[in-house]
């Protein structure tokens, strides 16, 4: 960029260096450069310099062709400042008129003095400026008037006091009285003032201190500034011209007349009279002729400010010409090529300063921008890689949470499944549950009721289930459900819906049913196929089941109904001893309601104080000696009588009341023993039955030696029937318990025993004191060989392990015997004693004697075939 205006700087400055061609004195300018040179006066003395510069070729070695046009005073200034001259004489004024607006350059004062002076008749008796004051002055031009006037003003007297006339004056104007006084020209007036002198007074203003140029040469500010060297040589030529003049005047007073227009002009006298006044006037012997000097210029300016004509802020600057200005001369080639050198060189230097600059620029601005742009790819890439690290964490994350969701909507989809199949199936046998199976039968029930068929729904619960689940544990439990589930899937039709309702209990929806006949084959065959043998941990089961059937539409029209009605049956079923199927009738909701109520006064009969304990003795079979008595519950109805455990005990545990009244049985049984212990005598210990419940809950132990405590009825009195279910159930806290009973001195019995499932190998390792043989074994013992093997075999067992063994439900002579040969001497039943209350026991203790007496006739009598074995049962009920 810079390049262009440097290389133009460049070529101009080898332009200007080379463009103005070197000068010298001996060299001329080419000739053909006229100018004019505009004079104030006719060819005169004081034209003579400028005449011989003319004629002795001055002028024409400096290439100047100059006119010379004759004039009168203030044509010069307005010729040259037209432009019809470019050069001209004239006086100070010219100060006046450069300072007032017209652009003149002093060239060069010739004149060192002024040539005004005031002249007036001698009679006038003007002498001194003083005189002057209130007398006619012609005072002329500003050209001529500016000396007389500065005059009287540094005299004191102000030119307001002198009449002035503004216009030239002549000795004529003296003598014809025109004016007193006239301000005239020496050069011009004196040698005709000279022939008379005595006539006149000269008042010389130089003589006062007004120091003014006369004769100045002249040029516009425009020739100047277009043509300073033609300026140069006018005046050098000039100069040459008047120093020629003033030392060749009479050569020159020749020539003048040659060229002279007016007398005067011809007039050699007159013309060296001005010579000589001319050559006063320059001071040519002490100052170089045309020396200009600013002071004097400045003091004029002053003189002219101080008389009002201008303004005393002036300046000179651009009026005085220096010939002499302090600028390099270009007059020597050698000096213009070193200027060039330099030129070029500055140039060069410039360049490259100007190059290395913009380059060092360009270079830090590049620097910049490459670092900027390194700073923002950096950044870029960072923030591309931020972005990306992001864009990959997220996509990662989202990809994470995409496949997470797809995760949790599988695992969601298989829990709605597992939740539909758990909410629809039993896990365990995975048959329809409780819901489904409900859905199911008003679905059936629906479909019945349009087409007019039979819905019959079996209620199935398995017999003694629980018993097998306590004794065999809960893992044994549901494999036998299981099989169970499976037996019963085995036959069913398609189009029938079997379900596990809970527990043990199954569900068989029959559907579309014609005839009544089909329901009882299929209940049969459900009873056939549960019944059948099953192996559970290598023991032999036979598992049975009570089945209660109801139908739609006879028993119900809702699912509701329908269940209650079979679940009635159900029990009905049970209470017929179970392995059989119970058709619902009416009546059997009496029963329901009734259990119901018992329930509810089952909970008052505690506080009634409607419980009773009856006592069965136990006897020594061989001698009928009282050697315990079973603790058996009853209960006091107001309405019914006398209720039987086999009803309560379900009915307590159902509403769990069982706990409180095991503790109020066990309370009862200790106390009322204290007691007959302390009326008769007796030292026999009171067996009292604890249900699973109340085993099961772990202050037992607490319980009992409380009891024992508070009744002060000693432990070896007492005995505690358990099962052998209530044991296996869980074999380790049995163990804690018995033992810690058996640690206070309580006894313990096993009840029932043969019926559950215990394995003996875990009874012998069991703190017990005596097993109970089950009175379902003992009553078919003389009759039923099973029977009688399994008792011989406990009865074995018991011996042989050290344990007493008692019999229970001994009624007849028959089964007395039995035992005895088998080696049983304990017994219980009614052929001893039913069940009693404590007064009938106390009245039994009193008469126990008579009691053994009996039972051992009976026996005898049985010995000697005088009874049939069976005969003598008696009444339970005692
Ligand atoms: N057929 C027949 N039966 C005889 C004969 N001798 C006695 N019995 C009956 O056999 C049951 C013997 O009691 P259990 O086996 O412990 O069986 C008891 C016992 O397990 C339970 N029980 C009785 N009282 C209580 C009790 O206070 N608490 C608990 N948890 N259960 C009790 O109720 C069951 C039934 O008690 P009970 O109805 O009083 O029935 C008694 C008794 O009346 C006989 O020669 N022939």
């Amino acid at each position: 960029m810079l390049r262009r205006p440097i290389l133009i700087i460049v070529l101009v400055l080898l332009a200007g260096s080379w463009a103005f061609p070197p000068r010298s004195a001996a060299r001329p300018t080419p000739a053909g450069e006229t100018v004019v040179l505009q004079l104030p006066w006719p060819y005169q003395f004081s034209a003579a310099g400028f005449v011989a510069a003319a004629e002795k070729g001055f002028y024409a070695r400096e290439g100047l062709n100059v006119v010379i046009r004759e004039g009168l005073p203030g044509r010069p200034v307005s010729q040259v400042m037209a432009g019809h001259a470019q050069y001209g004489v004239s006086t100070s004024a010219l100060l006046y008129y450069r300072v007032t607006g017209k652009p003149l350059v002093v060239v060069a004062p010739l004149f060192q003095k002024s040539p005004f002076v005031i002249v007036s008749l001698r009679e006038s008796g003007i002498t001194k400026p003083h005189d002057l004051a209130g007398r006619r002055i012609m005072t002329g031009t500003p050209e001529t008037s500016a000396e007389a006037l500065a005059m009287l003003h540094n005299e004191g007297i102000s030119p307001v006091l002198v009449r002035r006339i503004p216009r030239p004056g002549t000795i004529d104007d003296l003598t014809s009285g025109r004016a007193d006084a006239i301000v005239a020209c020496q050069v011009n007036e004196l040698p005709a003032i000279d022939r008379e002198r005595s006539r006149f007074n000269i008042i010389t203003p130089g003589h006062y201190g007004i120091d003014f140029y006369g004769n100045v040469i002249f040029t516009s500010h425009q020739e100047l500034k277009e043509h300073p060297e033609r300026v140069a040589a006018f005046r050098r030529a000039s100069i040459a011209g008047w120093e020629y003049a003033l030392n060749h005047p009479d050569e020159l007073i020749e020539r003048l007349v040659r060229r002279a227009s007016t007398e005067r002009g011809r007039d050699r006298a007159y013309l060296a009279r001005q010579a000589m006044i001319i050559k006063q006037l320059t001071l040519h012997d002490i100052v170089e002729l045309g020396h200009n000097n600013p002071d004097r210029w400045r003091h004029i300016g002053d003189t002219y400010a101080s008389l009002g004509m201008i303004s005393p802020d002036h300046s000179l600057t651009g009026f005085l010409y220096d010939p002499n200005p302090p600028r390099f001369s270009w007059n020597h080639w050698g000096v213009r090529l070193a200027a060039s050198i330099c030129v070029l060189v500055l140039s060069a230097a410039l360049v490259m300063l100007v190059t290395n600059k913009r380059l060092a620029r360009e270079v830090g601005e590049r620097r910049r921008a490459e670092d900027e742009l390194a700073r923002y790819r950096n950044h870029l890439e960072e923030l591309v890689e931020e972005r990306t690290n992001a864009l990959m964490e997220k996509s990662e994350e989202l990809v994470n949470a995409i496949s997470e969701r797809r995760q949790i909507k599988a695992k969601l989809l298989q829990n709605e499944k597992r939740l539909t199949r758990l909410s629809q199936y039993d896990p365990l046998t995975g048959l329809p549950n409780r819901l489904l199976l409900r859905d199911r039968l008003e679905h059936a029930i629906e479909r019945s009721s349009r087409s007019g068929k039979t819905v019959a729904l079996l209620f199935m619960d398995l017999d003694r289930f629980k018993k097998i689940n306590e004794t065999l544990g809960h893992e044994a439990g549901d494999r036998l459900l299981r099989e169970m589930a499976r037996r019963l899937k085995s036959f069913v039709r398609r189009s029938d819906t079997l379900g596990r309702f809970g527990g043990d209990e199954f569900i068989l929806v029959l559907e579309q049913i014609e005839d009544f006949r089909f329901i009882a084959v299929m209940a049969r065959k459900t009873l056939e196929s549960l019944a059948a043998e099953t192996q559970l941990d290598g023991q032999q089961l036979f598992v049975t089941a009570s089945i209660g059937i109801s139908v739609y539409p006879v028993d119900g029209s809702d699912a509701e109904t329908l269940l209650k009605c079979a679940d009635t049956a159900m029990y009905r079923a049970k209470g017929l001893g179970g392995n059989c199927y119970q058709l619902y009738e009416h009546r059997m909701n009496a029963r329901a309601h009734e259990l119901l109520v018992m329930e509810s006064s089952l909970h008052k009969s505690l506080r009634a104080g409607e419980l009773r304990l009856f006592y069965q003795p136990q006897v020594d079979l061989a001698t009928g000696e009282l050697i315990g008595m079973e603790a058996l519950l009853r209960w006091q109805h107001p309405t019914r009588g006398l209720v039987l455990p086999g009803e309560i005990i379900p009915i307590a545990e159902d509403c769990g009341l069982i706990v409180p009244i095991g503790e109020w049985v066990l309370r009862t049984a200790c106390r009322q023993l204290k007691e007959l212990q302390q009326h008769c005598g007796t030292a026999v210990p009171v067996a009292v039955n604890v249900s699973s419940r109340q085993f099961v809950k772990t202050d037992l132990v607490d319980t009992i030696a409380r009891t024992l405590h508070e009744t002060g009825l000693p432990p070896r009195l007492l005995e505690i029937e358990i099962t052998e279910s209530m044991i296996m159930h869980d074999l380790d806290a049995a163990l804690a318990i018995l033992s810690e009973l058996r640690r206070m001195g309580v006894r313990i019995a096993i009840d029932d025993f043969g019926t559950g499932y215990s394995s003996l190998s875990h009874l012998k390792h069991l703190p017990i004191s005596r097993l109970k043989i089950d009175r379902s074994f003992v009553r078919d013992v003389a009759t039923n060989a099973n029977d009688a093997a399994i008792t011989g075999a406990v009865i074995f067992l018991a011996r042989t392990m050290g344990l007493e063994v008692i019999a229970e439900g001994v009624e007849n002579a028959a089964q007395l015997d039995f035992l005895m040969r088998n080696g049983c001497i304990l017994g219980q039943g009614y052929l001893f004693s039913p069940p009693l209350p404590v007064d009938e026991l106390v009245t039994f203790i009193h008469g126990r004697c008579d009691s053994a007496a009996t039972a051992l006739a009976v026996l005898q009598a049985f010995a000697d075939g005088r009874l049939a074995a069976g005969n003598e049962e008696w009444d339970g009920q005692g």
